[in-house]
């Protein structure tokens, strides 16, 4: 792309950029905030079926923010069914069993954006830094349905030809044979495809120019931690990366933004698409940034995962492969001398759609897995009655997803992959209503499920189909066992201990 760049005082407003006089009052005001905080020590209690954690406020939801998973795990594991505690002034009420979750999926009034803005951080939030004018920003249920339109089905078609040149070229350059961090590598490969569905070819084409993108991103998804989310007032190194990363990938994406409203023809890129709706450049920026924070993690995360599960279950692993290699013989010519990726980009979407019933079940199974964290939610309405307390308009619901995926109730040996379980006659989730929460039910279902499986076959079809692969350690050593989910790791649900994919390649 042109390197020239969108003066930019146009966009944004003043940086954070403090005084030493002005961080100095702030601090002054951050500390008195703290001690104020922690005068309201309150005691445990249990009122109206919710249990008060209690305590100084900003010492009992450290855990949340640092250890979310032990910390659910820790209190529901005590006996209680509903608890809560205090994030700053905000009351979070963390919930568990079947009626609590059918109300927290189904409520109307239950905002799921707010929810994780608040909560989790991670994900870039335009007002952070100031960006005039809101006019012509979509709000966050319009939000969604743009990201619906650019992953309809004819969308998809278009892209998925391009999407396995994009792998195959980067895949190129990990050589014949080697090791490789799949939490690293697989991500950056999933970068790539993200940046080609959401943004346009202009800076998918661009190595270089994501290099940045991913910087900024990781940047943005590192500087979630305790101390920004529970005073995000407070000028921290982490909040000042934070507004740094955010107003450099604004910049960047708002610069193609710029590029193609003023390209002499459209292409039927998704800025284009979104050009075409009438939406400012701002707007669009949004819509890009969502794409990028909803789309990439999850699927690099069940990528990696399916790749670490298929190496330690070989049962499964030669299901997926054969069912693979039917795919490719039925519907491509045997005697083609085409390179892989060529003969995959041929087959017809409904056939990756309807003809892998194995990977589909691994995909549901390696996701079930990973997605074990808290979904969040803000009310954002009318009061909602639970138990014998009332959930007030302001106040945040926490479900902990692994109360129906670990639950051995639901799931036999929950831990354990196991994607028969899902079979007629096993269904085991069916047992409960909304047992399966990975891809979101009730209100807020994915909308990217079908570009998010489409990515997770084609890279595990090109990897499985192009490879031969083990798992080792960080000094190259076969791994016996394979390594255990971090359930803390609740953005990139990383393994415990390192683990790398040792390959060599097998067809070009
Ligand atoms: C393996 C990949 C993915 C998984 C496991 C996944 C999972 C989920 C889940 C569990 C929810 C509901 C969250 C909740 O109820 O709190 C959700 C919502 C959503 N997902 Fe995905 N997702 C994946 C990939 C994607 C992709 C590629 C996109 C596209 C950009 C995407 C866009 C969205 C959006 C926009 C929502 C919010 C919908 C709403 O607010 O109504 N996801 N996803």
């Amino acid at each position: 792309m042109s390197t020239q760049t969108y003066p930019l005082s146009q966009v944004l407003s003043e940086g954070p950029i403090l005084g030493s006089s002005r961080s100095a009052v702030i601090l002054a005001l951050a500390i008195s905030v703290i001690i104020t905080l922690a005068i309201r020590f309150s005691p445990s209690s249990s009122k109206g079926g919710v249990y008060n954690l209690g305590g100084i406020p900003i010492l009992t939801a450290w855990p949340f923010f640092t250890k979310r998973y032990d910390f659910l795990r820790k209190h529901f594991g005590s006996g209680k069914r509903y608890f809560q505690f205090y994030v700053v002034q905000h009351r979070v009420v963390a919930i568990s069993g079947e009626e609590a979750r059918k109300m927290f999926f189904n409520e109307k009034t239950l905002g799921l954006d707010e929810g994780y803005r608040i909560l989790m951080g991670g994900a870039p939030n335009i007002d952070d830094i100031s960006v005039q004018p809101k006019e012509g920003r979509a709000k966050d249920a319009e939000l969604v349905k743009r990201m619906a339109v650019l992953f309809r089905k004819d969308r998809i078609l278009e892209v998925l030809p391009v999407l396995f040149d994009d792998v195959h070229r980067r895949m190129n350059d990990w050589g014949n044979e080697g090791t490789i961090n799949p939490f690293k590598d697989m991500y950056d490969l999933v970068f790539q495809m993200t940046v080609r569905i959401g943004a346009c070819r202009e800076l998918a084409d661009d190595k270089d120019a994501i290099e940045r993108l991913t910087q900024h991103y990781w940047n943005i998804e590192k500087s979630a931690t305790p101390t920004v989310l529970l005073l995000p007032w407070l000028p921290s190194p982490a909040k000042k990366i934070q507004e740094k990363a955010t107003r450099e990938l604004f910049t960047m994406l708002y610069n193609y933004v710029h590029l193609r409203r003023n390209a002499p023809t459209p292409s039927t890129d998704p800025i284009d698409i979104l050009v075409a709706y009438g939406d400012s450049n701002e707007g669009i920026v949004s819509v890009v940034m969502s794409i990028i924070f909803a789309g990439l993690i999850n699927t690099a995360t069940g990528s990696c995962w399916i790749l670490l599960h298929l190496a330690s279950n070989p049962e499964w692993k030669d299901k997926v492969i054969n069912e693979l290699k039917a795919l490719v013989a039925n519907h491509t010519n045997a005697t083609s001398k085409e390179p892989l990726h060529k003969r995959l980009a041929a087959i017809p979407l409904h056939a990756w759609e309807e003809e892998l019933p194995a990977l589909e079940l691994v995909i549901r199974e390696t996701v079930r897995l990973t997605m074990t964290s808290a979904s969040l939610r803000r009310n954002l309405g009318k009061d909602i009655p639970l138990a014998d307390t009332i959930i007030k308009k302001g106040d945040f619901l926490a479900y902990s997803n692994a109360d129906v995926h670990m639950n051995p109730n639901i799931y036999t040996d929950p831990d354990k992959f196991d994607p028969a379980r899902y079979t007629e006659g096993r269904e085991e989730d069916r047992k409960e209503t909304f047992a399966y929460v990975a891809w979101g039910v009730g209100r807020h279902p994915c909308v990217g499920i079908r570009i998010a499986k489409m990515e997770m076959k084609l890279l595990t079809a090109m990897f499985l189909l192009g490879y031969e692969y083990e798992l080792v350690d960080g000094a190259g050593n076969l791994l016996q066992k394979m390594p255990l989910q971090d359930r803390n790791d609740i953005q990139q649900a990383r393994p415990l201990s390192p683990c790398y994919l040792k390959f060599k390649r097998v067809m070009e």
